[in-house]
């Protein structure tokens, strides 16, 4: 069936259901996830594709996720020096909000950081919101009190992130002007690249200021949390899977030796630490549902679907599937690896849609990469310096709980609190 959805039909089901905000909300339809399926979503596609998010653009910014896995690695090291817990989901949110921030306009989250600390507030504040407003929506007759009891929210949400916004995007045309007019630096940044499109008069599709701070926030709310709770997750089965910990930990150190800190470079040579990453999407897909709709009347199997239909594909039920995955529920990497007996059922999953926790198709997320690249390292990071340590009842060789969270995403019930312990500090040097 998914397939059907991905690949026979993908452009009959290229669509999203219609945002229930207002277009001039925070998460109306001037944003690029909701967009409908048309000449501004394509203009963006290709943009994020060529520019925004390509090769190029993530390979230019792999520095500034080096210097961010750095700051993360530290924090730790620093708790472990003074034996302090951590609730180390915290800290991989920080990490991605970091990277995030600094990818799209220069700066980072911190605390001598106001203003992108003030985007950070309101992304998380906006993501509530339509949390909230959605589950109103499907009240049917009585959806227009969620309206009526948030839209004063919603509306001070988007205008004090519209007035923030403008600002960072007139400080990056000052600098473009100071630059002779030129966005096109080696070190430009996302917001470089929407405001050279902006400016562009003989772009193919001319995208408005309320498009681009749309979009803005689009990659906030898609490229943060879920990098972020898919870490939490994968340090979490590795704190509970100690053989898995320990074999990831000695292909890093075959790879990579012992005096130096593992980079984004090493990865390709990493199979065992990227099948630990492809099991943790297993597993527990972030996007658990994607929501798609039919556009126009199709047939599927034995299914007549009629025009307007809208499709949620359950990609969590699709992962633990016991006619497609060996012991489902079980995390083993094993699975994913090139070379393993069980290898088969990773090719299986590519070519026919076993395993897609990034979606397919024309739609599918254009920031699959970015987030491989910056979870495959974090996580060969963690592995390769620190143990985990878990706090509370149980003592030695006590487990994390792996409850699921009831929220949009799928995401951990509880904080991971450990105490941090150094196995290797690359600092020391
Ligand atoms: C673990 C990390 C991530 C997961 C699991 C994930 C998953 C997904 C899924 C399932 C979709 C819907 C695809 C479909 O409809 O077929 C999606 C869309 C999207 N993702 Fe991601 N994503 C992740 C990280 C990122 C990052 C880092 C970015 C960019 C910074 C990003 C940007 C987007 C955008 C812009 C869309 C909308 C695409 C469209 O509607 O055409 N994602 N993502």
């Amino acid at each position: 069936m998914v397939e059907a959805i991905f690949k026979t039909h993908d452009a009959n089901f290229a669509a999203r259901p219609v945002s229930p905000f207002d277009d001039g909300l925070l998460f109306g339809n001037n944003g690029f996830i909701t967009a409908p399926y048309g000449d501004y979503w394509r203009f963006m596609k290709k943009l994020c594709v060529t520019e925004l998010l390509s090769p190029r653009q993530i390979e230019r910014s792999r520095g500034l996720r080096h210097e961010e896995i750095t700051r993360f690695l530290r924090k730790l090291i620093r708790s472990a020096a003074k034996t302090e817990v951590v609730d180390v989901g915290a800290l991989l949110t920080q990490l991605t909000n970091n990277t995030i921030c600094r990818m799209v306009m220069s700066t980072s989250c911190s605390e001598e950081n106001d203003e992108a600390e003030r985007i950070k507030d309101l992304v998380k504040r906006s993501f509530q919101l339509a949390g909230k407003i959605s589950l109103s929506n499907s009240l049917g007759p009585l959806r227009k009190i969620g309206f009526w009891l948030y839209s004063k929210e919603a509306n001070e949400v988007t205008s004090t992130y519209n007035e923030l916004l403008e600002k960072l995007l007139k400080e990056h045309e000052k600098k473009a002007k100071n630059n002779g007019g030129e966005f096109d630096r080696e070190d430009k940044d996302l917001m470089d690249i929407l405001l050279e499109a902006f400016h562009d008069e003989k772009a193919e599709f001319r995208i408005t200021r309320g498009q681009m701070k749309s979009f803005i926030l689009d990659l906030f709310i898609a490229g943060t949390s879920t990098s972020s709770e898919t870490m939490q997750w994968a340090v979490a089965e590795l704190i509970n899977n100690p053989e898995i910990y320990k074999a990831a930990r000695d292909e890093i150190e075959s790879v990579v030796g012992t005096s130096r800190l593992v980079e984004e470079t090493d990865i390709p040579n990493l199979n065992y630490v990227q099948a630990i990453v492809k099991e943790t999407l297993r597993l527990h897909p972030n996007a658990a549902f994607i929501p798609r709709v039919c556009h126009q009347d199709c047939k599927i199997n034995r299914f007549d679907i009629p025009g307007n239909t809208p499709v949620a594909v359950n990609v969590y039920a699709i992962s633990r599937d016991p006619a497609v995955w060996e012991n489902p529920t079980e995390f083993c990497p094993e699975r994913f690896l090139v070379s393993s007996s069980k290898s088969t059922q990773t090719n299986k999953g590519q070519i026919s849609f076993d395993f897609i926790p990034f979606g397919g198709g024309r739609r599918t997320c254009p920031g699959k990469n970015l987030a491989y690249a910056l979870m495959n390292t974090t996580i060969a990071s963690i592995i390769q310096c620190i143990d985990l340590k878990v706090i509370g009842e149980g003592g030695k060789g006590a487990k994390i709980g792996m409850e699921e969270a009831v929220s949009m995403s799928l995401s951990m019930a509880s904080p991971i609190q450990c105490l941090p312990l150094v196995y290797f500090n690359p600092f020391e040097a």
